[in-house]
């Protein structure tokens, strides 16, 4: 892992979340730099997956949900009046727990999001295809079968392709989602190995609930409990040496 320092990507400040009136993040501050990996980990509940998808703003798609602080992507607060929550969403790409590839081709999953940017041009969509497809390590397995659905694929192969989906549309930053907790071991690792790849041009924030997996691929890491973060810090150190007890009673099964 490389040990320069990069500048910050996403600013979170004082970050509070609330379902109703249930608060489920608690003033959460933190930074996470461009170009590396940063893992989220915490027990079931605690709110990693709520905080993902505050970066991105699908929390707005739940009826009477409430955000204070801020989040800033590239120096813009994102919750600010004229932000443009598709483009947003597109700067920010997610990629889920279960693959959700779209009942369409394998071809037509790639260039459905530069279409709806409005690339008609079959050569430039071709074009798009085979470099996002690359990108996701996946075009050499489908590169002769364009064609079959997407859901034609096995699982892994399936998450890889909704991987070159996102990037098809060339987002600075990618979502994850525990990627893998739906995949074999052989398909885990080659997904591990792919973000390993993307960490050189992408700022990856992925939700883990695999502790040897934030160590394999994460730079930093932040532990969340009960809609805090506990602590946060470089991935080594936070699970060789964490400084809270919490941290520590969680990393050793403790509880969680
Ligand atoms: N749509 C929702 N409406 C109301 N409460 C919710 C909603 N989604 C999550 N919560 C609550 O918010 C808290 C945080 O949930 P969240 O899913 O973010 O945790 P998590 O750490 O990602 O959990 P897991 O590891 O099990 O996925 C939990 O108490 C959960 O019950």
């Amino acid at each position: 892992m490389d040990k320069q320092i990069n500048k910050t990507k996403i600013a979170v400040n004082k970050l509070s979340f609330y379902y109703g009136e249930k608060q489920a993040l608690h003033e959460i501050s933190l930074d996470i730099p461009e170009r590396e990996v940063f893992a989220l980990i915490g027990p079931s509940g605690c709110g990693k997956s709520t905080f993902l998808r505050t970066l991105n703003r699908l929390n707005d798609l739940i009826h009477k949900t409430k955000v204070t602080g801020t989040i800033e992507i590239d120096g813009q607060d994102i919750y600010d009046s004229n932000v443009d929550v598709v483009q947003l969403r597109t700067a920010v790409g997610m990629v889920f727990q279960k693959p959700n590839p779209f009942p369409s081709s394998i071809f037509d999953n790639v260039a459905y999001g530069p279409r709806a940017h409005g690339i008609k041009d079959k050569k430039e969509l071709n074009k798009i295809v085979e470099k996002s497809l690359r990108q996701a390590a996946l075009w050499d397995e489908v590169k002769d079968r364009l064609d079959e659905p997407g859901t034609s694929l096995s699982g892994g192969q399936q998450q890889r392709l909704c991987i070159a989906r996102v990037m098809a549309v060339e987002p600075g930053i990618i979502l994850m989602d525990e990627p893998t907790s739906a995949l074999d071991p052989l398909a885990t690792t080659k997904i591990e190995d792919l973000i390993n790849e993307l960490r050189k041009n992408y700022t990856i924030v992925i939700v883990t609930h695999n502790m040897e997996q934030a160590a394999r691929v994460s730079d930093k890491t932040a532990f969340f409990l009960d809609g805090e973060v506990v602590e946060v810090g470089p991935t080594d150190q936070l699970f060789t040496n964490p400084e809270k007890q919490e941290t520590e009673d969680y990393i050793t099964g403790k509880f969680g």
